[in-house]
């Protein structure tokens, strides 16, 4: 466990290599550090993840060319125009916060390519369906965003049930506990592009207002600009979550809380872009499989106790957490 002054010093670093490694004994060390950090807080940075520092580079770069295209091009691909959460989100869509003025942030929302044929789109499953791609050829720095794109989308999800798996491990419980939640998992890949704070902000506006993530876990990378904050939830004090090169930061999301009944945290964080730049981040939205049904884990019940939490199927917990705060 954290003492609290490791805390404010920033959110903990944790080296998941060994969840790869054969050695059982490897991967419970993570596990442990895991188990430590999520009971605290839920959010981590973890380092030797194995994505490559090219495919991040080059997901980045075309992130940025889509946001610098005109809004016309931009609006082409309004999410709007889709039944599956895809394309494109102006500023100020979103209000991640209840009661702040909407986000300073626009957005790109791209997901596993579903052909508008395929048995689970006609059958209308939640967030399934074809993706909006920009025209490549509008814009040099565009060339290749859609191969680029799929594969920073493949080595996330990897990622994403590796570190899922390890979770398993930390709480006691097989690794193989969630293969039913991973098989067929959704997951939503996001580009995110926040202008400088205005001088004279709106009282309450930010980049991204303060609220939890709504699925099992996200892999953040966020540029060199800083902004990020995390609020402890034993002190309620914002601690910086500063740009470590080469990491990602994650963190856990309501269902996971549910899931845990609460042991394991879902925490709050924000984005106020203070840099004076602009800032580019990519969050990859993890949420599990949607008929998976979220009962409270056997490893999260004290004996004689209730569950705090109702059984949801997953896709029913994201249909209820995406109609609070788009209204
Ligand atoms: O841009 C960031 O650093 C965080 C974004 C975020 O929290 C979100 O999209 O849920
Ligand atoms: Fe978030």
């Amino acid at each position: 466990m954290q003492s609290n002054d490791e805390l404010k010093a920033g959110l903990p670093i944790i080296d998941i290599g060994g969840l790869a490694d054969a050695d059982p004994a490897a991967q419970r060390r993570v596990a442990d550090h895991l188990r430590a950090v999520c009971e605290r807080h839920g959010f981590f940075y973890v380092v030797n993840h194995g994505v490559p520092a090219e495919l991040i580079g080059a997901a980045f770069a075309r992130a940025e060319a889509f946001f610098d295209q005109h809004d016309a091009a931009k609006l082409a691909l309004d999410k709007r125009l889709s039944a599956c959460n895809r394309g494109y989100e102006p500023l100020r869509a979103q209000t991640l916060e209840a009661g702040a003025p909407p986000d300073l942030k626009e957005g790109f929302y791209l997901g596993e390519d579903v052909p508008a044929d395929d048995p689970r789109v006609l059958a209308g499953r939640f967030n399934t369906g074809p993706n909006q791609w920009p025209d490549e050829a509008a814009q040099p720095g565009l060339a290749g965003f859609r191969d680029t794109m799929q594969a920073y989308f493949a080595a996330a999800y990897a990622l994403a049930t590796r570190i899922t798996r390890g979770l398993a491990l930390s709480l006691d419980l097989p690794a193989a506990a969630f293969d039913d939640y991973l098989d067929g998992a959704s997951a939503t890949l996001r580009l995110l592009h926040y202008p400088p704070q205005p001088p004279n902000p709106a009282p309450g506006e930010k980049g991204c207002g303060a609220h939890t993530d709504f699925g099992g876990i996200t892999l953040l990378l966020q540029d060199d600009s800083g902004g990020l904050q995390v609020r402890d939830p034993a002190s309620g004090d914002w601690i910086d979550a500063p740009p470590v090169p080469g990491s990602y930061v994650v963190n856990l999301g309501d269902l996971f809380a549910r899931w845990t009944n609460d042991r394991y945290r879902s925490t709050l964080h924000r984005v106020i872009n203070r840099s004076g730049r602009e800032r580019h981040s990519i969050p990859f939205f993890f949420t599990g499989n949607p008929d998976y049904l979220v009962r409270c884990l056997p490893t999260c019940l004290a004996a004689g106790a209730e569950p705090r939490y109702a059984p949801v199927t997953v896709e029913q917990h994201l249909r209820e957490c995406y109609e609070r705060t788009y209204g």
